[in-house]
């Protein structure tokens, strides 16, 4: 589904990825781990074309997409859930996921602004949609509170419900688990692990290695830009090199 062969990337004559390969099957859950500075949010970043590489190449469904905008990928069924993203306020938690779905309708903007039929008609298939995925995340009994109201487990949970919305092939999910703890952190670990049964390919980057580990297929390990282990999760953590590198620093 995603290949990644050669890409590097440096800030100031440093490399922050250095000759990274790595590949994503069909229905894979991957993740990408290393200690801080390893460059995972950089070769992040680099697949959804947020950066640009200086080298290498990145195909996704055997097309190369390393020179297409980050817009262009999420046509092509990226889709991605930002660590910082916020809800919208004063807005229900329907409405918020609604709002990535207006995009995608024939009737778009224009005539949703001037409300004509065809809006009206659309705004229900939108709302039946959002409905859809909110029961998906486990949200369907919040759609008519305020977004901002909810908290921060069930405020991912939400973002997650637009992603799903593009109908992704790829969903990437960027420290999906920071700031989170104990029971919330559980929901979205049961949640991602519905995801992944459900036949959804993941990548995720994650600071915390035990959720990382409890939900990859395979797990990929960064440090100083490059990769130092690939595989398995029971492998990858141990093996020396991966000791290492994390020895020392607080995982
Ligand atoms: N925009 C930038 N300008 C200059 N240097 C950068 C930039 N982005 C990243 N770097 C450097 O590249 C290296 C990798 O950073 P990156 O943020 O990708 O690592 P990370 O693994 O995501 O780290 P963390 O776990 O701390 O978030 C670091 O040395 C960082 O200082």
């Amino acid at each position: 589904m995603l290949t990644v062969t050669g890409v590097s990337r440096s800030f100031g004559g440093v490399y922050a990825v250095r000759d990274v390969s790595l590949t994503i099957a069909d229905g894979e859950v991957c993740g990408i781990i290393g200690p801080n500075g390893a460059g995972k949010s950089t070769l992040f970043n680099l697949i959804t074309g947020h950066l640009a590489a200086d080298h290498g190449q990145i195909s996704f469904l055997g097309q190369r997409v390393d020179r297409l905008a980050p817009h262009r990928r999420a046509r092509l069924g990226m889709s991605i859930v930002f660590q910082a993203a916020r809800v919208f306020r004063g807005m229900t938690v329907r409405e918020n996921v609604m709002v990535g779905l207006h995009g995608r309708t024939r009737a778009g903007f224009v005539s949703a602004a001037l409300r004509l039929p065809r809006h009206r008609r659309d705004e229900r298939e939108i709302a039946a949609e959002a409905d859809t995925a909110l029961e998906r995340v486990g949200l369907a009994e919040w759609a008519d509170r305020p977004a901002d109201r909810l908290p921060i487990g069930q405020q991912r949970a939400l973002q997650l419900a637009r992603a799903l919305c593009a109908r992704p092939r790829l969903l990437l999910l960027d420290e999906p688990a920071s700031g989170l703890r104990g029971q919330e952190r559980e929901r979205l670990a049961a949640l991602v692990e519905e995801l992944r049964a459900g036949g959804l390919t993941i990548l995720l980057i994650e600071h915390d290695v035990a959720f990382v580990t409890r939900l990859a297929d395979r797990v990929v390990v960064l440090d100083l830009g490059q990769v130092i282990a690939d595989g398995p999760p029971a492998e990858v953590r141990a093996d020396p090199l991966v000791l290492a590198a994390y020895l020392g620093q607080a995982t």
